[in-house]
């Protein structure tokens, strides 16, 4: 049996899979001579024995297509590689990268490459990093557009009227701002107002320049928010998540001397997933580049999903207006999926208007048949999704890392939790509730934040009342007042005479030892490590005891907050030891991790658990997509709102992280707001070409139907499902 040596951008640098790690070993050797410069620790733990694999693909070269190639040596101005999914453009950028090191001689602090998320970021430098080791890499920014901005803003805060130590609101916060503005405090309305000012943000657009645009009373008022909004995150010294790229924006625009400055410094940008920047990231883009146009974007139109964002794929269009000269390569070759999959793929964003006409094909065998499985409710669904996971793992002796379970929104995955719990099969959750998004972890952030920067009343609201510390409602309204009357922070309110003059002899206690707390930490955060003053900080204020105060009724769940703080304490330790010592800068980047995704986990091997949106440039083997009904996907407020091209692109995305089998599951009854309800198959599953599927039904006692019924269900259903559609 062959051997053959994958590389993997998202999951791991590389592995060598083989049938046993005797097999594996000595290609890892030659593997790694020419890729990295692995040690033997790290080369064993890269050996994945897996023959599923072995047996499921085809010996795959590591060589670069003509188009890719031609993608990677173009540097003669902007470059648009516009391919459809898993061709292979995530994988142009890193061998880019490479290339203009190695061979063209590039710098590497000269180049950047910008990616979605900063898990993506991670793993691409990690990638390059294996390619090139550490020495050839040192200075490469690999981003988010958010960190670059966040970059600039810490260099050039004052030019914006921001000091350097400018705190970074999370959406929570900046609701809350939004809610006292407003005088209103239903969700739905704070909601609407936070996503119209985000909104316009992301189109670049000031507080005083969106009051011409306005439609109606209601745009008016929220016109007025925005601007008394902007005018508190001022006040607060603070920034929102928009903030970061519109504030650089803004500052290249209106200040060549910066503008040049950055352009000399990053001459050479890469961007990944450029179908999903928003005005805003795309005037940066421009900004950066200047008019030559040093760029490379890769992106794929039929995968924009973040529309909802502000993220406009008329962008692609632009690019060719504003660059008349821009070279387009388009990749056609998918390396990802099997031709059937493949084949349900392209039907289905076949139904939505063309942007960019595009072919994809892929020479890995026929596949298996997408196999489309109709359950009787949401927890049958889930037992059956984790039945066939146990089942498959077996038969092809996979990993669980192989497995997604994929759905439209978050509330599905609490369903597939406990069914996996209870096979004990490990598994991880992506897309969902933040690690950074925990109340515990918001606690620390809150000291962390207020420390960094005294001025950010937030923070400050949340430190001074955890733990309680007899600083309660009254006394934080006196200092409220006084902080507005004479235009100060709350931290100088209550470091003030005057305003203490005016509280109970009690709480100016309480306030005092409060501001004896932050003046001491203040102080050691200036010359000690960010880690080690944060531990002892927490040490001081008895945090651990503070959770298990809170958390009485499971000392289990105290524990588990404990380890989150925990966790969030070795990573400042390890980023010490990394250099990377300063109090403010670990605050910033973490509040940016915060609004971005989850904790950067050590990657395990688990069955993972993601919205289709958090699954973006990923692949698995096996792809579970669940809940395809009307109603949850496509979701009603998109059909409503006539948003179902967007819904369509995702169901696209969905599809394409399958590499060699794919289930489509939907229930007959699924349980919402309390009150059962009958949902029909999502229209999608209409729209994929029936030679391709198979239909999987089950009856009443959960045991499968025998493969002949199954077969007699799948024609009922066909027919049920081509009568809909001559009725619609
Ligand atoms: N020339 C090639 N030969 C073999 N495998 C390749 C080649 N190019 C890319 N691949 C592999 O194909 C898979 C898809 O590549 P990649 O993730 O770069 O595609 P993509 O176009 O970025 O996909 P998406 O649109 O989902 O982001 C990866 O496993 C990658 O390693
Ligand atoms: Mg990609």
């Amino acid at each position: 049996m062959t051997i053959w040596a994958r590389s993997w951008f998202f999951r791991k640098n590389c592995q060598i899979q083989g049938k046993n790690a005797s097999q594996c070993r000595p290609l890892a050797r030659i593997f790694d001579a020419e890729v990295g410069d692995f040690d033997e620790k790290t080369i064993a733990k890269r050996i994945v024995i897996s023959p599923y694999h072995f047996a499921a693909y085809p010996p795959n070269t590591m060589k670069l297509n003509p188009q890719q190639q031609e993608a990677v040596e173009y540097l003669g101005g902007a470059l648009f590689v516009l391919a459809g999914a898993g061709s292979g453009k995530t994988r142009v950028i890193t061998e880019k990268i490479a290339h203009m090191i190695t061979q063209i001689g590039y710098k590497p602090q000269h180049i950047a490459a910008i990616t979605f998320t900063n898990k993506a970021a991670k793993e691409m430098q990690e990638r390059i990093t294996a390619r090139l080791g550490k020495t050839q890499t040192r200075g490469l920014t690999v981003s988010t557009f958010h960190s670059l901005g966040m970059r600039i803003l810490r260099e050039e805060a004052p030019h914006i009227g921001y000091k350097k130590n400018f705190s970074i609101l999370d959406s929570a916060d900046s609701a809350k701002i939004i809610a006292e503005i407003l005088g209103d405090n239903r969700r739905d309305a704070i909601f609407k107002a936070q996503h119209q000012i985000s909104l316009w943000k992301n189109n670049l657009l000031q507080a005083d320049e969106v009051y011409a645009q306005c439609q109606d009373k209601w745009q008016m008022q929220i016109a007025q928010t925005y601007s008394l909004y902007q005018a508190t995150l001022q006040h607060y010294q603070a920034v929102d998540f928009d903030d970061l790229i519109r504030l650089p924006a803004i500052l290249l625009r209106e200040n060549a001397e910066i503008r040049q400055k950055w352009q000399a410094r990053l001459r050479y940008l890469l961007v990944d997933e450029c179908q999903d920047t928003n005005a805003c990231q795309y005037a940066l883009l421009r900004l950066l580049t200047g008019f030559e146009g040093k760029f490379t974007v890769v992106g794929d139109d039929d995968q924009s999903i973040y529309a909802w964002r502000g993220a406009n794929m008329e962008n692609l269009r632009r690019l060719q207006d504003d660059y008349p000269h821009i070279k387009i390569i388009k990749l056609e070759q998918n390396y990802r999926s099997t031709a059937r999959i493949l084949r349900v793929a392209n039907q289905v964003i076949g139904n939505n208007p063309k942007l960019f006409p595009k072919t994809l094909w892929s020479n890995l065998g026929e596949g298996d048949a997408v196999k489309i499985a109709q359950c009787r409710d949401e927890i049958h669904e889930a037992e059956y999704v984790v039945q066939q996971i146990a089942r498959n793992k077996l038969i092809h002796q996979a990993n669980y890392a192989d497995f997604a379970i994929l759905y439209r929104g978050n509330h599905q995955a609490r369903v597939f939790e406990d069914a996996l719990r209870s096979a004990r099969i490990p598994y991880q959750i992506s897309g969902g509730q933040s690690f950074y998004d925990k109340a515990e972890i918001k606690d620390v952030l809150a000291y962390m934040r207020l420390l960094a920067n005294p001025n950010d009343d937030p923070a400050f609201l949340r430190a001074a009342t955890t733990p309680k510390r007899g600083i309660g409602d009254t006394t934080l309204g006196k200092l409220n007042d006084y902080a507005k009357m004479h235009e100060c922070s709350l931290f100088e309110a209550a470091g003030s005479l005057n305003a203490l003059a005016d509280l109970s002899s009690k709480s100016r206690e309480s306030v005092q030892q409060f501001m004896a707390l932050l003046h001491d930490y203040r102080r050691r955060a200036e010359c000690d490590d960010a880690g080690e003053t944060i531990q002892d900080l927490l040490t001081d204020i008895q945090y651990e005891n503070h959770l298990l105060e809170m958390n009485a009724e499971s000392v289990k769940l105290a524990e588990s907050r404990w380890k989150n703080v925990q966790d969030l304490c070795e990573w400042l330790a390890r980023k010490g030891e990394e250099g990377e010592r300063n109090l403010i800068e670990l605050t910033q980047t973490i509040a940016l991790m915060t609004l971005l995704e989850n904790k950067d986990g050590e990657e395990v091997d688990a069955v993972k658990l993601s919205t289709l949106h958090a699954a973006k440039g990923l692949e698995y083997p096996f792809v579970y997509l669940v809940g395809c009904e009307e109603g949850l996907f496509p979701h009603a407020d998109s059909v409503e709102e006539g948003k179902l091209d967007e819904e369509r692109r995702l169901m696209y995305v969905g599809i394409t992280r399958a590499k060699r089998q794919l289930t489509l599951t939907h229930c007959k009854k699924r349980k919402r707001a309390g009150s059962w309800q009958y949902p029909e198959p999502s229209r999608f599953l209409d729209e994929m070409p029936v030679q391709d599927l198979v239909f999987e039904n089950r009856e009443g006692s959960g045991k499968l139907v025998s493969q002949e019924m199954g077969r007699q269900n799948a024609q009922n259903l066909l027919a049920m499902l081509q009568q809909k559609k001559a009725k619609s």
